[in-house]
């Protein structure tokens, strides 16, 4: 069902709420990917241009309903000023008596960032109250944040309920693009899980094993898995209560006949430093006081091979702990043959893009989504609770 766009409703002179994802990537207070901050501008830029009061709210990390200052929304409103050209008025909370003064001396055009909606408990509850104190601070709601779509929170569900609620244009889409790709995908169909939301993303691995060709699994994710398999994994990441799982996934894989394909080298570390000692070993010889940080070199070109022979790819979530050079190899490797592979692909998720655009392979990719956790759940066939919530055209 076609959900109403921000096109099809009259915003002049109205306060609309708009749930963006500005959940980037920081290192300290720098914001060392802005893929979710541009991608956002169109709907918010629009906005502005149509006269309206355009009121910004987004979430930053896990901050678990506490004020963390480190996940302040601070220097996205820097960065987005930049960007906009326009200086973003941002307050300090997302709810009460500041945001309302502040909006109430808004005036048309103008943009506004409430405070990271996550210092609440109450946003992760869905919380009715705090939904409602969220709409009381406008007359429309836009939900372009398809990144957190996958969340049935206070400020992508709840405020709903209140408001009328429409789509925004980086929200539509996201849907039109993931939505091609999946309905029929071009086969093979070779999906790519990694990072380190385990329980996350384990469960989408399931849904998965139904629809692809190839499942290859890097990351803090494959650490698992390698435990499921026997192998002992040292101090690396890993869950143990999602160890039979992971076997049960495993079995999966088999009876579907999906070829699923698992690290069989690794990088491993004394500790998680960007200078630590490291070295390449097989899997099965992990040693007990060490960390595995990435895939190894024998594990990166069979997963490279696989990417080229597919014609449609869709990745999600780093082979490795990327951010430091000498863990960064696996996840390059992955991107690079994602680049030179004719297949349709897709990356999503705030880490994997920032590797791609490390990379300098994003032009490569036929559509780079801002949706981690979200674009797989939509791959997966589910319902996204931020956009059930929207009004139906
Ligand atoms: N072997 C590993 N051990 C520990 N951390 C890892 C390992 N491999 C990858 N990571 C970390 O995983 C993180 C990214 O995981 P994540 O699941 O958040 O991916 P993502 O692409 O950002 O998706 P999303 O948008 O859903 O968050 C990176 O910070 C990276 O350092
Ligand atoms: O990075 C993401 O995938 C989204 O911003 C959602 O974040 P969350 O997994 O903390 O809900």
């Amino acid at each position: 069902m076609q959900k109403k766009s921000v096109k099809d409703i009259d915003v002049k002179g109205k306060r609309v709420f708009v749930r963006v994802d500005f959940n980037v990537p920081l290192a300290g207070d720098m914001i060392t990917d802005d893929t979710r901050i541009q991608k956002a501008l169109p709907t918010i830029q629009y906005l502005m241009e149509q006269g309206a009061k355009v009121i910004l709210a987004s979430h930053l990390g896990r901050p678990k309903g506490e004020v963390v200052e480190k996940y302040r929304l601070t220097p996205v409103a820097k960065r987005l000023s930049e960007l906009l050209g326009k200086e973003v008025i941002k307050v300090n909370e997302s709810v009460g008596a500041e945001p309302e003064q502040a909006i109430a001396k808004m005036n048309n055009g103008d943009v506004l960032l409430l405070e990271n909606v996550r210092f609440h408990a109450e946003e992760t509850k869905n919380d009715p109250n705090y939904a409602r104190q969220l709409a009381n601070l406008a007359d429309i709601f836009v939900n372009d944040a398809f990144g957190a779509a996958h969340r049935a929170h206070a400020s992508t569900a709840g405020i709903a309920q209140h408001l009328p609620a429409v789509a925004g244009f980086l929200m539509e889409k996201e849907l039109a693009n993931l939505g091609k790709a999946v309905n029929n995908p071009e086969r093979p169909f070779v999906a790519i899980i990694g990072g380190a939301k385990v329980s996350d993303k384990i469960g989408v691995i399931e849904n998965l094993l139904g629809k692809v060709d190839t499942l290859i699994i890097g990351g803090g994710m494959a650490n698992t898995f390698l435990k499921a398999q026997g192998y002992q994994v040292g101090k690396s990441l890993v869950e143990e209560d999602k160890v039979d799982l992971a076997k049960e996934l495993m079995a999966k894989a088999k009876s579907n006949q999906v070829n699923l394909l698992l690290p069989t080298d690794a990088v491993v570390a004394v500790a998680l430093e960007a200078d630590a000692e490291h070295k390449v070993v097989p899997v099965n010889e992990i040693p007990e006081d060490w960390m595995v940080l990435d895939i190894g070199p024998a594990s990166a070109a069979a997963f490279a091979q696989a990417v080229q022979q597919a014609n449609t790819v869709v990745w999600n979530g780093p082979m490795g702990v990327f951010e430091m050079d000498a863990f960064a190899k696996g996840t390059e490797a992955v991107a690079r043959a994602l680049a030179e592979s004719q297949a349709t692909s897709i990356v999503g998720g705030g880490d994997s893009v920032a590797a791609v655009n490390k990379v300098g392979v994003a032009d490569k990719i036929s559509h780079i989504s801002t949706g981690g956790g979200a674009s797989l759940e939509f791959l997966e066939g589910k319902v996204l609770p931020g956009v059930a919530a929207l009004q139906d055209k």
